[in-house]
């Protein structure tokens, strides 16, 4: 392992050591002692039909029983948030089904997403035409889905579950102040290997746990495998995360994910944390 490497596990949290049941209990109880804390009395979080939010689905919906169970009233608020009709409705179907939220609203989010893209095309030169317009469309529906999560938290006094984990974080694969943006993370320092365990250990479907990862975020792509977007496997993330020895390439190019997209993973820069010497970079 290089000394890149355990500075990047290091700075994402990533344990050595990896107890799937102690997992569970740690981030149980964060989820339920944080909430108690923050005087909340629910957990908002979209269900996609991928295995990140099932699994922290999972935990927040076993964070609202306990936390009722004590006496406190706390409740899970599952969203569907499709845009349009969603490829893969199925598994969020499935999802829903396992986690069995306290409750579930649905918001379609495709007129919305749709409206700021026609008023973007109209109004921002140059916008039309660019070959990335599905992609900003993308980045769209993402921070349409965070805008009801938010609204809806506010109306009933919850708290945004977030499903960043260290294999996104460390490709910085999400979208700033979209998915990126929550209350608190429960799958916090986890890869996705280790997200799987601990999805199996909940109960959840083989089908649903061992499915493709995908973002799902641009129209002409439904579907679009994240392992496509990298260039590479999360084997190769996982492992690396892991502390493992990977092929140099791909060691290579996870190295330069993580730099360019540094900024996604800290706050704003003002003067008081900006120094000229810091490299910067306007790619993500
Ligand atoms: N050096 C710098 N310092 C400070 N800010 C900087 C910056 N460079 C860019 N920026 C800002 O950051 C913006 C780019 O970041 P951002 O808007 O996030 O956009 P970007 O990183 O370009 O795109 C988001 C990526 O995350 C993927 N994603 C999104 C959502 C969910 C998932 C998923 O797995 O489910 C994946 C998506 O497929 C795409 O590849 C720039 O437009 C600019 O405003
Ligand atoms: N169609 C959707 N409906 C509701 N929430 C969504 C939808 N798409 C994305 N989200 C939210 O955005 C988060 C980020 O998506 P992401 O694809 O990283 O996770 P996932 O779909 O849960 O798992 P996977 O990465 O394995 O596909 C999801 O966990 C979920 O909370
Ligand atoms: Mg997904």
């Amino acid at each position: 392992m290089t000394n890149q490497q355990l500075d990047i596990i290091r700075a994402l949290g990533v344990s050595v050591t990896f107890d799937p049941g102690l997992e569970i209990e740690r981030r149980i109880a964060f989820l339920s002692d944080y909430l108690k804390a923050a005087g909340g009395r629910a957990y908002v979080l979209g269900i996609s039909g991928g295995v990140d939010s099932l699994t922290a689905g999972l935990l927040a919906q076993a964070a609202a029983s306990r936390l009722r169970e004590t006496g406190y009233d706390a409740q899970f608020l599952a969203m569907r948030l499709p845009y349009g009709r969603q490829a893969d409705e199925s598994d969020a179907q499935n999802a829903l089904a396992t986690i069995c939220p306290d409750r579930t609203v649905t918001v379609n989010i495709k007129s919305a997403a749709d409206a700021i893209m026609d008023e973007l095309r109209g109004r921002a030169g140059g916008f039309s035409e660019t070959a990335r317009e599905d992609f900003h469309h993308g980045n769209i529906k993402a921070r349409q889905r965070m805008i009801a999560q938010y609204a809806l938290a506010s109306s009933v006094g919850g708290l945004v579950v977030g499903t960043d984990h260290a294999a996104e974080a460390l490709m910085g694969f999400f979208t700033k102040f979209g998915d990126g943006a929550a209350d608190v993370l429960p799958l916090s320092g986890l890869n996705k290997r280790r997200i799987r365990t601990i999805a199996l250990l909940l109960g959840a479907p083989q089908t649903l746990v061992f499915k493709t990862p995908t973002a799902d975020l641009e129209t002409n792509a439904p579907l679009r495998p994240d392992e496509d977007a990298y260039g590479l496997s999360y084997e190769e993330i996982d492992d690396f995360l892991e502390g493992k020895v990977i092929g140099r390439s791909a060691h290579a190019r996870i190295l330069e994910f993580y730099r360019t997209t540094a900024h996604k993973r800290a706050p704003p820069v003002a003067p008081e944390n900006f120094s000229p010497s810091s490299r910067g970079s306007c790619r993500t």
